[in-house]
């Protein structure tokens, strides 16, 4: 049986009571750290691989640094769950990603050791030498590390960072933590390059490294940082592309091997000058204990039984969007090979892996890149190619002006499969697919579709493969339809038109994407209190059913928009028609029910929704509270105004 217990493990509060540990005790603590995040991660499910394989450097950086003095950086903050274990919060790691519980990325405001909050790759050397700037201004004296996967290392942003660390000659610490691994194995010529410079040198031997450390940082040159540069670039040939951005590069090195890495962080830490690039080499996944039977060790998994790691995922009862949306994709790609698919390094995340099994020659995992992303699709599109960019709702933020400039601008056929539309759980804020609606729909020659089951999210993949004339989006939820039945093939919509799913006479309900059942409950519940309730479904945020909305708002005295989405999206379309035709001034009532104007945290999806007042109870709530205004409005217009 294996041994539970953790005694050093207990004895670190803080970073600090790690400070004096032998590196013997370090290594045990390494140990009882890893088994410690992998029990956590049996009871909350999360970004387990990602933390396995960070466990020593982990317990290095702090044991070396004066943190939170210094200032050290997670990039994604995926693999932040043994650092949360050591700096103040092993009493709520199994509280991880749920409801009121530690969140499952870094956080500014959950502990002074988290000096950045993050989730979006690649932000951490930016940031990191923003605080590094700030503290050379102030004249303060502590050290910056910024800790990046080499899958995040493949985003524009970290070379823009680098980029400027270079020239400015920054004193900062870049770990480039190298698993050769993304979420999916990775792609682009930076990874084929970092895997020639791990086969091309052995790991550094303590004595190399010391000699290398040593031409780098003689005491003579410490003082000056322009002469040290220079010696520098005499002294290391072979130079790496590192080098060439003005970093001195270190490695590669064993991330595993703490006899490695304290001399070297130790060294390291406290430089005088200039831009650092360590390379260390780890596994994902590294000590997960049933490696065998679960491919996902390497990246995400759900609650776990830690004696048969047997995963307790939730019966399935439908397919889920992201899966029609594959299978969608395929059907229009069969009829029409100038489909292609673009993906921004989340090929199983997307469902984009189906498409790429299918057609491996129409499929293009371009990296972390999701402005490439975008520009890459515009491109194809002036060549008459049909591409489908599927992203995460909130990955399509990083790329907003190539949607703006190098598609909406040109009216480029470009089709946006958004998915994680809305809110999506455990991931929290950072990920919620809240914005889309808002910063889509004030685009001009955009048609925006948000399906309300499974079926008709066939439908409008059908719609954007037929719209060849400017820029289209369909916005999907994550997880599970509603189990409706599927065609075998979709039909395109008429642009910009809705349906009624329930007649009534009182109060409309004219909801957007996945709120539609909420408001077939809440219909029911205010039938049974004798309001009357029409449902519509748009489908269409942009252009909306002027027709559809206009019927409501005559026929209805109350209408309450709902959508998975902020202010700004399908509620001001709808308020912006029925302004301009002066359909507002006619006594009707219009409540718009929207996410609110916070960040919801992480939590169950439905009861995200229930705080975001979007469920069936909260319509019910919002149509009840409008009456009394609704009896004044109808006091001042009678029913025939208008007409
Ligand atoms: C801008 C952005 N795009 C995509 C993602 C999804 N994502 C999260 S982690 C990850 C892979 C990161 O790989 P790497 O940096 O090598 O870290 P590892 O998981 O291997 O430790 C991806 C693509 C994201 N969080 N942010
Ligand atoms: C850290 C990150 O950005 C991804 O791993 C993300 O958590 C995946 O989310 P899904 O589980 O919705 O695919
Ligand atoms: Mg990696």
């Amino acid at each position: 049986m294996a041994d539970t217990r953790t005694p050093l493990l207990d004895r670190v509060t803080l970073p600090g009571d790690l400070r004096t540990f032998s590196p013997a005790e370090l290594k045990q603590l390494a140990d009882e750290l890893r088994q410690e995040t992998v029990d956590a991660v049996s009871v909350t499910g999360g970004h387990l691989g990602a933390g396995l394989g960070v466990v020593e450097l982990t317990v290095a950086l702090h044991h070396v640094f004066d943190t939170p003095n210094d200032k050290v950086i997670w990039d994604v903050g995926h693999q932040a769950y043994p650092h949360k274990i050591l700096t103040g919060r092993r009493d709520r790691i199994r509280t991880l990603r749920q409801g009121g519980g530690l969140s499952g990325f870094t956080r500014r405001s959950e502990s002074d050791y988290d000096p950045f909050g993050a989730a979006h790759c690649s932000t951490s050397i930016s940031a990191g030498l923003g605080m590094a700037t700030a503290r050379d201004l102030r004249g303060d004296d502590f050290d910056v590390v910024a800790v990046i996967g080499d899958g995040s290392m493949s985003a524009g942003m970290a070379y823009e960072a680098m980029n400027n660390a270079g020239a400015s000659d920054s004193r900062m610490l870049v770990i480039l933590n190298d698993n050769d691994m993304s979420i999916a194995p990775p792609v682009g010529a930076m990874s084929a390059y970092l895997s020639q410079i791990v086969a091309s040198r052995s790991y550094c031997s303590l004595r190399e490294l010391a000699k290398q450390m040593a031409k780098r940082f003689p005491r003579a040159l410490e003082k000056t940082a322009a002469r040290a540069e220079e010696f520098a670039r005499g002294l290391v040939t072979g130079g790496t592309l590192f080098e060439e951005l003005g970093f001195f590069y270190v490695g590669p090195v064993d991330g595993h091997n703490l006899d490695h890495l304290l001399p070297i962080l130790r060294k390291l830490r406290g430089r005088r000058h200039g831009p650092v690039l360590l390379h260390v080499i780890t596994e994902k996944g590294r000590g997960h204990p049933f490696p065998e039977a679960h491919a996902e060790k390497y990246h995400a998994v759900a609650k776990f039984d830690v004696v048969t790691g047997v995963q307790s995922k939730p019966q399935a009862n439908a397919p889920t969007y992201t899966r029609v949306f594959a299978d969608s994709l395929i059907a229009e790609a069969e009829a029409d090979e100038s489909i292609v698919a673009v993906t921004a390094a989340m090929p199983s995340g997307t469902g984009l892996d189906l498409f790429a099994k299918r057609y491996p020659e129409r499929c293009f995992d371009v990296g972390i890149a999701e402005q490439h992303a975008v520009t890459f699709a515009a491109g194809m599109a002036t060549e008459g190619l049909k591409p489908f960019v599927a992203i995460y709702s909130t990955f399509l933020q990083r790329a907003y002006d190539q949607v703006v400039h190098d598609v909406a601008l040109q009216n480029l056929p470009v089709r946006f499969a958004l998915d994680r539309a809305g809110l999506v759980g455990a991931d929290g804020a950072t990920h919620a697919g809240a914005f889309d609606l808002a910063y889509l729909g004030c685009l001009p020659g955009f048609v925006i579709m948000a399906p309300s089951d499974e079926a008709e999210l066939r439908h409008m993949v059908a719609t954007a493969a037929a719209i060849d004339d400017g820029p289209s989006a369909v916005r999907f939820p994550r997880g599970e339809g509603v189990g409706v039945e599927l065609p075998a093939r979709g039909v395109p919509l008429e642009i910009g038109r809705g349906r009624i799913v329930r007649e009534g006479t009182t109060i409309a309900l004219l909801s957007l994407g996945g709120r539609l059942e909420e408001c077939l409950k809440a219909a029911d519940a205010l039938a049974a209190r004798g309001l009357s309730t029409t449902v519509a479904d748009a489908r269409f945020a942009k252009p909306i059913d002027s027709d559809l909305v206009r019927r409501l708002a005559r026929e209805h005295a109350v209408l309450i928009t709902v959508e998975e989405g902020s202010t700004g999206g399908f509620a001001s379309q709808v308020l912006h028609d029925l302004a301009t035709r002066g359909l507002l001034d006619r006594g009707l009532v219009v409540r718009p029910m929207t996410l609110p104007d916070r960040f919801i945290d992480h939590d169950k999806p439905e009861l995200q929704y229930a705080q975001a007042g979007l469920d069936a109870s909260a319509i019910v709530a919002t149509a009840v509270s409008a009456l009394p205004d609704m009896r004044q409005a109808r006091r001042l217009v009678p029913d025939s105004a208008g007409d």
